[in-house]
Order: C-alpha cells, then sequence, then structure tokens
C-alpha cells in the first residue's frame, strides 16, 4: 500500500468517505440537504480542497470549515456518537487505501479538528 501523494488521492479518499458516510443511517440525515440540491459533486470537491491544504499546503480552500457546523449544529444537534462514527469511517477509509506519513497526518488532523469542533459545539449551543 502506498501513502497519499496528490490531489487525486484525496479525492478518491473523500469519495470512498462519503460513501461511508451516506449509507449510515446515524450520520446520513446530515447530508439530506446536499443530496437533495444535487450538491454532492461540488461538496466532494470542496471537502477534497480543503484536505489537499492541509497535506499538500495547497491554497485553494480559502473559507471557513467550522462556520457550516455550527449552524447546522442548530437544526440537525452534533453528538458525540456522530463525532464518533465520522472519525471511524474516515479512518478506515485512509487505512483501507493508504499507509504512510500523509496518511497518517490526515487521520492526526481529523482527530484534533474533531475534537475541537465537538468543544465549539457543546460551549455555543
Ligand atoms: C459528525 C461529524 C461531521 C458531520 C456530520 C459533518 C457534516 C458536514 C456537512 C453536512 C457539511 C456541509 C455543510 C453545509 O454546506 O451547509 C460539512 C461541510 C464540511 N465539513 Fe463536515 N462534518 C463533520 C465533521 C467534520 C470534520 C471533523 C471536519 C474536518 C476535519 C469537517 C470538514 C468539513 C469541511 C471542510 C466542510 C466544507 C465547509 C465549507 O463549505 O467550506 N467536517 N460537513
Amino acid at each position: 500500500m502506498r501513502d497519499i501523494k496528490n490531489r487525486e488521492d484525496i479525492y478518491f479518499l473523500i469519495d470512498n468517505f462519503y460513501k461511508k458516510l451516506l449509507s449510515d443511517d446515524l450520520v446520513k440525515h446530515f447530508f439530506l440537504d446536499i443530496l437533495k440540491q444535487n450538491h454532492l459533486e461540488q461538496h466532494l470537491q470542496i471537502i477534497t480542497d480543503f484536505w489537499n491544504g492541509i497535506l499538500f499546503n495547497s491554497p485553494d480552500y480559502k473559507r471557513n470549515a467550522m462556520q457550516p457546523h455550527l449552524i447546522l449544529n442548530k437544526s440537525k444537534p452534533f453528538k458525540n456518537e456522530h463525532f464518533k462514527r465520522w472519525l471511524s469511517h474516515f479512518t478506515s477509509s485512509i487505512d483501507e487505501n493508504f499507509k504512510g506519513e500523509k496518511a497518517e497526518m490526515a487521520k492526526t488532523r481529523a482527530l484534533s479538528i474533531a475534537t475541537i469542533m465537538e468543544i465549539k459545539m457543546t460551549t455555543n449551543s
């Protein structure tokens, strides 16, 4: 198995990750608006840009990743079990396909951002 090496690999990873999220009854309700509006492809590209920035310092993602979650949390509360499931799908999507320094970096960063996100949600709601 090889490491994540470019944007194409990240897209492959994210596409795989979202297949797991969208077929999981515990978390799929968060994504229904995206599906309803037919925005899945656009969303996957945004998430790919985000990770391309984290792993390869690409400047393409210039938005605020925290904001849409804080807004969504008001109508669809995020609980610890959702974060745990999100992280487990993210981690398994990586482990099933990639191995190496970037693969480890992605898992570590996902855990730290998810932890911060969860804290922000419980202090803002
Ligand atoms: C329970 C866990 C999570 C769920 C259910 C979730 C769900 C979502 C949903 C539904 C959106 C679209 C929001 C919108 O456009 O209105 C979104 C956007 C996004 N999420 Fe998450 N998310 C979770 C955790 C995370 C974590 C931990 C990260 C980062 C490591 C992350 C990164 C992003 C990014 C970059 C966007 C795009 C924001 C933008 O529009 O610029 N998410 N997420």
